[in-house]
C-alpha cells in the first residue's frame, strides 16, 4: 500500500461471531497531526486501537503503521508505537521510574537520555513521591498516570491513546494535553479515542465519530460542532407534558429540540444570541413553564442526538 502517512487504515472491519464491532474504517494521520476517535461504550474505538496496535487481526481491510502491514510486520509495528490506556504489560515488582526507564531503554534511548526522559515524566505528572515505590503499591490514579507516562516515554513516530483522562484529575490532564500538544508538534502522529467532545476539541485536528462501527462524522471539531449551531440551550420542565408540548412549538419555529428519553428536558441547538432571544420569545409566547435554562458549548452526546435522534442512542 503506497503510503507516506504514519497511519494509513484502508476499510477495516472486525466481527466478533455476529457482532460487527468494525465496518469499513478508512482514515490517514500525518505526521504531526492529532486524529481524535469519538464513541460512545461499544461504538469500536477499542476493538480499532486493538487492530492497529497489532493485539487483534481485522476481519477485512488493511492498515499501515509507518507503512508497515498490522498483520504481517507486527514485530516492526510495535517498535514504531507508543500506546497509553491499556497498562498490561506493568510489573508490578518495578518501580514507576524503573519501570519507565526499562521501557525508554527498550526503545532504543540510552541509559542517560531513558533516565532524564522518565525523570521528566515523572515531574510532569506529579508522581516523584511515588516513583520510587513499586507499582503495587500504587492508587488507580497513579497508575493511570504511569501509565500514560509509559505510553509516551519513547517519543514514538505514532501514538495511541485509549480515553487518556478517563480517571484523570485535572492537573494531570492539563499536562497530559501539553504533552501531547508538544509531541505532535515534533511530528508525532497521534490517535486519541475520548468521550469528550472538549478533549477532542483542544486536541484534535480532525475528528471521526463512531458509532456502531461505522464512521458517521468527521471534520475539523470546529466545523462538526457548528453544523450542531454555536451554543445548545438545555431546557429543564416542571413536566414531561410541559417538555412535550414545548418541544412541538419550538419545532414548529424552526429550532431542532432534542428530548432527553424520560427525563423533562430539552437541549435545542442554536447559532447565536438572535436565535436564543428568539427562543425564548416562543417559549414565552406558548406559555408553558420554563423551570431551568443553561446555554453552553455543544457536547458530543449532542453531536450523537443530532445524528441519530433521541430515540436512537448509538452504541
Ligand atoms: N472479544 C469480543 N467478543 C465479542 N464481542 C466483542 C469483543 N470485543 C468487542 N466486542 C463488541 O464489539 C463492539 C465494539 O466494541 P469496542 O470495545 O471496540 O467498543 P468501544 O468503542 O471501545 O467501547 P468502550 O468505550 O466501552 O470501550 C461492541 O458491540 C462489543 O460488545
Amino acid at each position: 500500500m503506497p503510503t507516506h502517512a504514519p497511519v494509513h487504515v484502508l476499510g477495516l472491519g472486525k466481527t466478533y461471531g455476529k457482532v460487527v464491532a468494525l465496518d469499513g474504517i478508512s482514515f490517514t494521520i500525518d505526521e504531526g497531526s492529532v486524529l481524535g476517535v469519538l464513541g460512545h461504550n461499544g461504538a469500536g474505538k477499542t476493538s480499532l486501537i486493538d487492530i492497529l496496535t497489532t493485539g487483534a487481526r481485522p476481519t477485512s481491510g488493511a492498515a499501515t503503521i509507518c507503512g508497515w502491514d498490522v498483520v504481517r510486520f507486527p514485530h516492526h509495528v510495535r517498535r514504531s508505537i507508543g500506546v497509553a490506556g491499556q497498562f498490561a504489560t506493568v510489573d508490578e515488582e518495578l518501580t514507576g521510574r524503573a519501570q519507565l526507564v526499562l521501557l525508554a531503554r527498550l526503545y532504543g534511548a540510552g541509559r542517560r537520555a531513558a533516565r532524564d526522559r522518565a525523570d521528566e515524566l515523572i515531574d510532569a505528572f506529579g508522581l516523584a513521591d511515588a516513583a520510587r515505590r513499586k507499582v503495587r503499591t500504587y492508587s488507580g490514579g497513579m497508575r493511570r498516570k504511569l501509565d500514560l507516562a509509559a505510553g509516551l516515554v519513547a517519543r514514538p513516530p505514532v501514538l495511541f491513546l485509549d480515553e487518556p483522562t478517563t480517571g484523570l484529575d485535572p492537573v494531570s490532564r492539563n499536562v497530559l494535553w501539553e504533552i501531547v500538544t508538544d509531541l505532535a508538534h515534533q511530528g508525532t502522529a497521534v490517535l486519541l479515542t475520548t468521550q469528550y467532545l472538549d478533549e477532542a476539541d483542544v486536541l484534535a485536528d480532525t475528528l471521526i465519530v463512531l458509532a456502531r462501527g461505522r464512521v458517521v462524522a468527521e471534520g475539523r471539531p470546529a466545523d462538526l460542532k457548528r453544523s450542531l449551531g454555536n451554543r445548545t440551550v438545555a431546557i429543564r420542565f416542571p413536566s414531561l407534558t410541559a417538555s412535550e408540548y414545548a418541544a412541538q412549538c419550538v419545532a414548529s419555529h424552526g429550532f431542532r429540540p432534542v428530548r432527553d428519553s424520560g427525563e423533562p428536558l430539552l437541549r435545542i441547538p442554536v447559532s447565536g444570541t438572535g436565535d436564543i432571544a428568539s427562543l425564548v420569545r416562543t417559549l414565552d409566547g406558548s406559555g408553558v413553564d420554563v423551570g431551568d435554562l443553561t446555554v453552553s458549548e455543544p457536547t458530543l452526546d449532542d453531536v450523537y442526538l443530532a445524528l441519530h435522534g433521541a430515540g436512537d442512542h448509538p452504541g
